[in-house]
């Protein structure tokens, strides 16, 4: 369970808060999409989240089942600054080589991860010449031999064309079905929405929105906070073609 209490962030020589006194509780198994433009404060929140971050108030805690505290693995919105190893196998091999793994077991872990986010045949294959969209499944294939309860995705459709969209959604899908917190942090609700339980905005570093999906794209004003509703239609951007004579 994830659970914040008043959790409150603010840097240094800033006069606002980046996120201001969020209160939330995300259950065991449940996938909540966290939709917010930029600069809506979704980093600094799964910063916190994942302890990379202290708050400047409040309180943050991941535990599992019986109330220990449960690791976080997270996909950062830039792919390139969580490679860490030469080649995808190497990379992905790490976690598990952290957690106790032999070099032997973490190589198996690490190939079938790399097998189930797309990258068969790129094991051995230099990571840093992979496509953005490869190196965003590397990540993903990161987070999957790492084994964590809970999954924090940040930007995860980011340079992905639409087969990588759904293969990131069919990931998602497994590990909701093998029981683990998801939380996806993204501002193009329309490639993830109908998947989740739950819809959360975050809007100049306030949460005000928290509820079902479905009543969210019906009565929450995204469009004010930033963000594009997948059912609105096209004619009002037409519309504004139209007066301004293009
Ligand atoms: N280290 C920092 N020092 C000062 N301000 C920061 C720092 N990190 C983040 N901020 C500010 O906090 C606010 C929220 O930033 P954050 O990176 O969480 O946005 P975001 O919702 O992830 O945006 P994007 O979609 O563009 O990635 C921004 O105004 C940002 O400038």
């Amino acid at each position: 369970m994830i659970k914040l209490d008043n959790l409150r962030r603010r840097f240094p020589g800033q006069d606002k808060d980046a996120l201001k006194g969020a209160t939330f509780s995300v259950r065991d198994g449940e996938f909540v999409v966290i939709g917010g433009a930029n600069g809506s404060g979704k980093s600094v929140l799964m910063h916190l989240i994942a302890s990379l971050d202290k708050p400047t108030s409040g309180i943050v805690s991941c535990t599992d089942a019986e109330g220990r505290p449960a690791r976080v693995g997270l996909v950062f919105q830039d792919a390139d600054a969580q490679i860490l190893g030469d080649t995808p196998l190497e990379d992905v091999s790490v976690g598990p080589k952290n957690l106790g793994f032999s070099r032997t077991e973490a190589a198996a872990i690490a190939r079938g991860a790399l097998a189930r986010a797309g990258l068969e045949g790129k094991e051995g294959f230099p990571a840093r010449s992979l496509s953005g969209g490869e190196k965003r499944r590397l990540a993903v294939a990161g987070i999957l031999a790492l084994d964590a309860p809970i999954i924090i995705l940040d930007e995860p459709y980011a340079n992905l064309d639409w087969p990588g969209v759904a293969q990131v959604n069919g990931i998602i899908r497994q590990l909701k079905n093998e029981g683990r917190t998801v939380i996806v942090l993204t501002h193009e609700l329309e490639k993830v929405l109908a998947l989740a339980d739950r819809l959360m905005v975050l809007y100049q570093g306030e949460i005000v929105w928290d509820g079902e999906p479905r009543e969210g794209l019906r009565s929450a004003p995204l469009e004010k906070w930033g963000i594009r509703n997948p059912l609105a239609s096209y004619s009002g951007v037409q519309d504004l073609l139209w007066e301004s004579g293009v």
